[in-house]
């Protein structure tokens, strides 16, 4: 008889606290058990003395080797869920301080061991005075929590057995004792409170986001099973080959509000924003696991596609991680300017060569020269071009002479009937020369795109007046008949794609529940594209979600950084803004630090020595990661730790020694993270950088450079050191005053 059996992700982070070879004797107690719980070498049976009030029989235990037992819950049927593994002579003791019930707001199973909690408790000391507490701590007798009412706690979905314990809680070190194996909410929500925050605002952030609509009967855990609030492993064999061997977590257990977010149906675009490390990617790749699953067999139904070509490379490695190379199979994983060369290639336009921005002005500079024209400067005219032309996807005279020009002064009909014409004559100029660049490309292949697009509709409207089924869809082999090409598109890092991206995305999925699926967060920008969704076909209203929990940064890196975007307002991709409240994590470290030098000699030799303290300490060089504002600076800072005799890679060319330390420019660590983060050269002129054009133009650059700051902070994990010299950037300010 085989039955299902799930892991508990608490028992998980107990199990990997045990000796090392216990992952594997507990991998293979699981899948044995599956195949056959009654088996004798298991020696499963009843822990009749155990459970949560009324439900005793719950408890079983199985022997997974010769000292050690799992302990698991009967769910109902052939259910079973594994929730702790314990030394033999620990099972019976304390049976009766084992707790099972299910959280009346979220309605999800919540195992919790009180002795073990208890113990953690008394194990923990508050911090030490480096580690600095985000708030000093109490006084010894001062209980956390005693303003807070039990109802108020109860509310909030704390878990009642743990209410005796809270009460006792004094210090910070107590309290990061008890989160470590309370369930989740319990924690998330004790940790706000800690941190200050109002419960009013813990209930919008914290509590409600992860209530459950249903009517919770406490005593179905079959039912609370399929609750995102239990956060179990899958019932699937795959898991447990991933399982074996190294696997992380992130592929197994996701937090509640991540997997209401993979599994949520929806009639059209949605779009999922969220703070840095918050789990968006994470998320990307398991809804497109998610939809996977769900498409008719053949084919690659589809697309997963995000802004620059090593996070491409990322994604995909890490898509291979999650489903094996049967998931990569069904899945067309490129970077966006890849795919608007596959459409070029595909419809025969090929030969130009992209050039860069600074190239565009020089082009327009050269031109004008050679015209005697004097009206406007190449910086305007390259500007008009590629935000208001190219950027607005404006592709004839007269959408030219309607098109909104926001923040770009007034021009009247003649004035932009001669730039038209301007605009006309450079194109034909670049094309002349061979040259082209990626806004131009992009905006080709999304009217190539959209134009398929027109014809597929105008086929399937033939077919249907016909009598013939209509047929909008995607379909693998579909036997020549001109079909949209995926059936699903998911987009990472969605803050940094432009205009003609989104249509060229937008025409290459036909309408419909699940079309697309957006990924990213505005506050982490670092590109000149500033777009409206809707305007483009994308229409995401009404599909809108944030995630706010934060599993990379500390609450003090993050604090801090979030202080480093004070006053600036950011968008959310559709014409209104973007809120930053509420982002949060319930890991704890030490604050940022800020090293202040005179020169940028001083500065790297400040930077060795950092990296020196870490590497002396314990820790291994490739948990660590600097960053510099410019290519020239990253090269400085790769000879000033080779000559101090430290192994150091450029972030992009890996493949050299794996110990070493990451360095690569701001822009280049966009995605990626580290242990313990160097952020160097923030120093005024160099970020944010000075430059010339229209006061709207220099205020965007303004918030993408700090955009770009706070992306560098917030690729650490545990540590961050920003440095700087001579005048430190006016971005550093608030930490500065902190
Ligand atoms: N459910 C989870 N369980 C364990 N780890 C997780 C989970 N979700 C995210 N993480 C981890 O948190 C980190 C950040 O995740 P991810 O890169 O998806 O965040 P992000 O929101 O895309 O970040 P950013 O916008 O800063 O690039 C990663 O190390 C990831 O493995």
């Amino acid at each position: 008889m085989s039955v299902t059996l799930r892991l508990l992700d608490r028992a998980d982070s107990e199990i990997a606290k045990l000796p090392r070879n216990m992952r594997g004797a507990v991998w293979d107690f699981m899948h044995k058990f599956r195949i056959d719980p009654s088996a004798p070498g298991l020696r499963f049976k009843a822990l009749k003395d155990g459970g949560g009030k009324g439900t005793g029989e719950r408890l079983y235990s199985g022997r997974v080797t010769d000292d050690y037992r799992a302990l698991l819950l009967h769910l109902g049927d052939e259910e079973y869920l594994l929730v702790s593994v314990k030394h033999r002579r620990d099972v019976y003791t304390n049976l009766d301080r084992v707790s099972y019930t299910i959280n009346r707001v979220t309605g999800g199973i919540e195992y919790i061991d009180l002795s073990t909690v208890e113990s953690r408790v008394n194990d923990t000391t508050a911090p030490s005075a480096e580690q600095g507490p985000a708030v000093a701590p109490a006084p010894r007798s001062y209980p956390l929590f005693a303003a807070y009412g039990d109802a108020q706690l109860l509310d909030l979905g704390v878990s009642p057995v743990l209410l005796p314990l809270i009460r006792r809680i004094t210090t910070e070190g107590e309290l990061e004792g008890l989160i470590e194996f309370a369930p989740q909410l319990t924690s998330e929500v004790l940790i706000e409170l800690f941190s200050g925050r109002p419960v009013e605002e813990v209930l919008e952030y914290v509590t409600r986001p992860q209530a459950t609509a249903d009517d919770v009967d406490p005593e179905d855990y079959r039912a609370a099973l399929d609750r995102p609030a239990t956060i179990v492993s899958s019932e699937d064999e795959a898991v447990q080959g991933a399982l074996g061997e190294g696997f992380a977590r992130w592929q197994v257990f996701l937090h509640p509000e991540q997997r209401k977010l993979v599994e949520r149906a929806r009639n059209g675009p949605a779009r999922v924003s969220g703070g840095p490390g918050t789990g968006k990617t994470i998320v990307a790749l398991h809804r497109v696991r998610h939809l996977a699953a769900r498409a008719p067999a053949g084919g690659k139904p589809i697309l997963l596609t995000t802004y620059t070509k090593n996070l491409a490379k990322d994604l995909s490695d890490r898509l291979r991680e999650l489903g094996g190379q049967e998931l990569l199979d069904r899945v067309e994983v490129a970077h966006v300017d890849a795919v608007v060369s596959t459409v070029l290639n595909e419809n025969g336009v090929r030969g130009a060569r992209p050039i860069a921005d600074r190239q565009v002005v020089e082009q327009w500079r050269a031109m004008l020269a050679e015209l005697g024209e004097e009206r406007w400067t190449p910086e305007f005219l390259a500007e008009e071009w590629t935000e208001v032309i190219l950027g607005q996807a404006v592709n004839s005279r007269a959408a030219y002479f309607r098109v909104r020009r926001p923040g770009r002064g007034q021009l009247r009909r003649p004035d932009r009937d001669a730039i038209w014409q301007l605009v006309e004559r450079f194109t034909k100029r670049l094309d002349d020369l061979g040259l082209t660049t990626f806004l131009q490309r992009a905006e080709r292949a999304a009217r190539l795109e959209m134009g398929r697009d027109i014809d597929i509709r105008a086929k399937a409207a033939q077919r249907d007046e016909r009598g013939g089924a209509p047929n909008l869809h995607f379909e693998a082999g579909s036997g020549g008949l001109l079909r949209h090409r995926y059936r699903h598109v998911v987009v990472d890092e969605a803050q940094d794609l432009n205009p003609a991206h989104w249509m060229l995305l937008r025409a290459m999925v036909p309408p419909g529940p699940d079309d697309m699926f957006l990924v990213g967060d505005t506050h982490q920008r670092i590109y000149e594209n500033q777009i409206s969704l809707g305007s483009l076909g994308v229409n995401i209203r009404g599909r809108s979600a944030r995630l706010t929990l934060s599993y990379r940064t500390t609450r003090q890196i993050l604090g801090s950084a979030i202080g480093l975007l004070k006053g600036e307002v950011y968008d959310d991709l559709d014409g209104g803004a973007e809120a930053l409240d509420g982002y949060r994590s319930i890991l704890s470290g030490a604050r940022p630090r800020l090293g202040a030098f005179r020169t940028w000699d001083e500065e790297l030799d400040g930077v060795v020595a950092q990296i020196r303290a870490w590497s002396e300490a314990g820790e291994a060089l490739s948990s660590i990661g600097v960053s510099a504002p410019t290519k020239d600076m990253v090269t400085d800072v790769l000879g000033a730790l080779g000559r101090a005799g430290v192994t150091a890679v450029e972030i992009g060319r890996e493949g050299g020694p794996r110990d070493a330390v990451r360095v690569g420019t701001m822009h280049r660590c966009k995605g990626l993270e580290f242990q313990h983060m160097c952020v160097t050269g923030i120093a005024d002129g160099l970020l944010p950088r000075h430059v010339q054009g229209s006061a709207k133009q220099m205020e965007r650059q303004r918030q993408r450079d700090r955009s770009l700051l706070f992306v560098a902070a917030t690729r650490a994990r545990d540590t961050l050191v920003i440095t700087h010299h001579a005048t430190p950037s006016p971005f550093l300010l608030p930490l500065r005053v902190d």
